[in-house]
């Protein structure tokens, strides 16, 4: 078996094509989303990152707020920045592009946002809103893989799925996501502390790989016909990124996302249906209470 492409760029682009219409409506009625960015040192692939995004919001129409600190920078010029981006009137949401540099509390400069600003999905509020079904922001990364599964017609009502890591921005919500009733999926969660990863590994139907680590998953640890999404990024000595999911799981699988060109696209677009979503949320509240 040779698995099939679940494509990142080609969904992120219908996705974008879709938003650029919205957009569109969105300014007739007088209101241009904007998305701010606030990135802390010079790290080059956080720059990269945050670059893309602008360049997502040009293609479609959104403004752009592009703020900068050095990494020497305190964590309360950190806050200064964050105060100015929940006043300013053109950005409709914002993100902290994160990691922030070392001895900074991260968890006080996100709780600082604005929750109605919260373009990641990752403020403490959102991740509640999350927890109790309510609308609102969607973490960036879950709902790209939730997107690019439905996109593909992969069935993910009733399928396992495991989801190997639990950092903050993937493996921690991802289960939220796949739990609602609209997905309905049975998830797993392993991590450094689980006994016997590939016995796990075996019993999905879907793999969410968002561990990290090299090729942890191997062709052997996948049932045939499974899809399984590579959200690792490591990099080797030349600066290749290199997925958690070995080059033969594809031979094993019956869709397998690509690293680069699967999740990656898909986190960058969500965050502009998160910025587009507020703006008609805006418009709309607006519109009821002008009568
Ligand atoms: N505030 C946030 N910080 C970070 C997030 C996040 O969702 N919010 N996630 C990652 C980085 N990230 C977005 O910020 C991100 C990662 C990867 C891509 C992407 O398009 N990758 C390309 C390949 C890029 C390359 O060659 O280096 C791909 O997969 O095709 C977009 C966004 C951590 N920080």
């Amino acid at each position: 078996m040779t698995a099939q492409i679940l494509d990142g760029k080609a969904t992120a682009a219908a996705i974008k094509s879709d938003l650029t219409v919205r957009v569109a409506a969105l300014k007739a009625r007088g209101i241009t989303p904007g998305l701010g960015t606030l990135l802390v040192g010079d790290d080059p692939g956080s720059r990269w990152y945050v670059n893309g995004k602008h360049r997502d919001c040009a293609q479609v129409g959104i403004g752009s707020i592009q703020r900068e600190l050095p990494d020497t920078a305190t964590q309360e010029e950190i806050e200064d920045v964050v105060r100015e981006l929940n006043a300013d009137p053109a950005c409709t949401g914002y993100i902290v592009q994160l990691p922030l540099p070392k001895g900074i509390d991260t968890n006080r400069v996100l709780e600082l946002m604005d929750p109605a600003k919260d373009a990641d999905g990752l403020h403490p509020m959102s991740l509640g809103r999350l927890v109790l079904n309510e609308t609102g922001p969607l973490p960036c990364t879950p709902q790209g893989v939730v997107q690019l599964l439905r996109h593909h017609g992969v069935e993910i009502n009733g399928a396992h799925v495991v989801v190997v890591g639990r950092g903050v921005t993937i493996g921690r919500s991802i289960p939220l996501l796949l739990t609602r009733k609209s997905e309905n999926a049975t998830v797993t969660q392993c991590h450094t502390g689980t006994r016997d990863l590939s016995a796990h590994l075996r019993q999905a139907d879907i793999i969410v790989a968002a561990a990290g680590v090299p090729h942890i998953i191997k062709p052997e640890d996948v049932k045939p016909g499974a899809a399984v999404l590579d959200v690792g990024v490591s990099r080797d000595e030349n600066g290749k990124i290199v997925g958690d999911v070995h080059p033969g799981v594809a031979e094993v699988a019956a869709w397998i996302s690509p690293n680069p060109g699967g999740v990656g696209p898909m986190t960058r677009a969500q965050l502009l249906v998160n910025v587009v979503e507020a703006a008609e949320r805006d418009a709309d509240a607006d519109a009821v209470s002008a009568g």
